[in-house]
């Protein structure tokens, strides 16, 4: 059996704990933090693992004799050499108060399966697909913009982050600026996606929820587009169960109809953290 070593609570002395049978020990790559609430992090990624862009895991901290496990979207696409992902910071999570803490080196512990209901193959081609996040819930969409099967399915992609600060807009920022210039999907993604953001705390450009931009119309009139149609139009959702269960209803009163792997339709919904 494998081993490896943590520190202790004190970050004082290493703890040898055994890894667990049928889970991955993967090495963090790199780190950064973006807030005191919002970090990501990159780790080497296991040679057996398949995974759907959109997909989560579960994944831990080889720190304990029975490691708690959290469900994670993988925020990188399914051909990346490496895993991303985009994390919360829960002062007294069981998880998140020590991951935070993680470091280029350390290990990072991960169950062999993915799953997800925020993926491709559950929704019909269309002409447009709106990612609609809040918070961490960009994640899977982070995956799904570096891949080139999303421009293969939709011409026009329109990813909006609502967060409760600026600063916290920042990770989904950096990535789709940094799309263009992608040497593998650059020229897939040039002119075709539209980030939208708001924050709901802190004074910003453009403020609010995102079911009230909508519903006001200032979504559309902002981005000169045509209004949400089921017939052209493929929704995608993550973030808080309140942002979930409004969006989902506003999709439900224009016709969509929610989507999976067996019966592939028009929108996908997906909670981006329990609570
Ligand atoms: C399908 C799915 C995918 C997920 N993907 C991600 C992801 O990509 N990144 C991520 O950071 N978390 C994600 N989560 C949440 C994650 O599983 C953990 O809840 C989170 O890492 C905190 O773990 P914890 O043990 O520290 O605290 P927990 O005991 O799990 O949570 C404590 C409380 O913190 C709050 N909280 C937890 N997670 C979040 C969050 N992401 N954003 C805002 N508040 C939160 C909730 O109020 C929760 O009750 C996902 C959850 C699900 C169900």
């Amino acid at each position: 059996m494998n081993t490896t070593s943590a520190l202790n609570a004190a970050g004082a002395k290493p703890l040898q704990f055994p890894i667990p049978a049928n889970v991955y020990a993967e090495t963090v790559v790199s780190v950064k933090h973006y807030t005191d609430r919002l970090f990501s992090f990159r780790i080497t990624r296991p040679q057996s693992l398949r995974f759907r862009s959109g997909e989560f895991v579960m994944i831990g901290l080889p720190n304990a004799e029975k490691p708690i496990f959290r469900a994670y979207s993988v925020a990188s696409p399914a051909w990346d050499d490496e895993l991303e992902f985009f994390s919360i910071k829960v002062p007294d999570g069981p998880l998140t108060s020590e991951l935070q803490k993680i470091q280029v080196g350390d290990t990072v512990i991960m169950r062999q399966k993915s799953t997800g209901t925020l993926v491709l193959d559950a929704l019909t081609p269309a002409k447009r697909v709106f990612m609609i996040s809040t918070g961490t819930g960009i994640a899977p969409f982070a995956s799904l913009l570096r891949d080139p099967d999303t421009y293969e399915k939709f011409d026009q992609v329109i990813l909006t982050h609502t967060c409760r600060d600026n600063a916290e807009l920042t990770y989904g920022q950096e990535l789709v600026a940094a799309l263009e210039s992608d040497p593998l999907i650059g020229e897939l993604t040039g002119g075709r996606v539209t980030l939208y953001n708001s924050t709901t705390r802190e004074d910003s450009a453009r403020m609010g929820r995102i079911t009230a931009l909508i519903g006001s119309s200032k979504f559309y009139t902002d981005l000169g587009i045509d209004k949400l149609n089921p017939e052209t139009d493929r929704i995608m959702i993550c973030g808080s169960m309140h942002m979930l269960k409004d969006v989902k209803e506003l999709a439900e009163s224009l016709g969509f109809q929610e989507g999976s792997l067996s019966h592939p339709a028009t929108f996908v919904v997906e909670r981006a953290f329990v609570g």
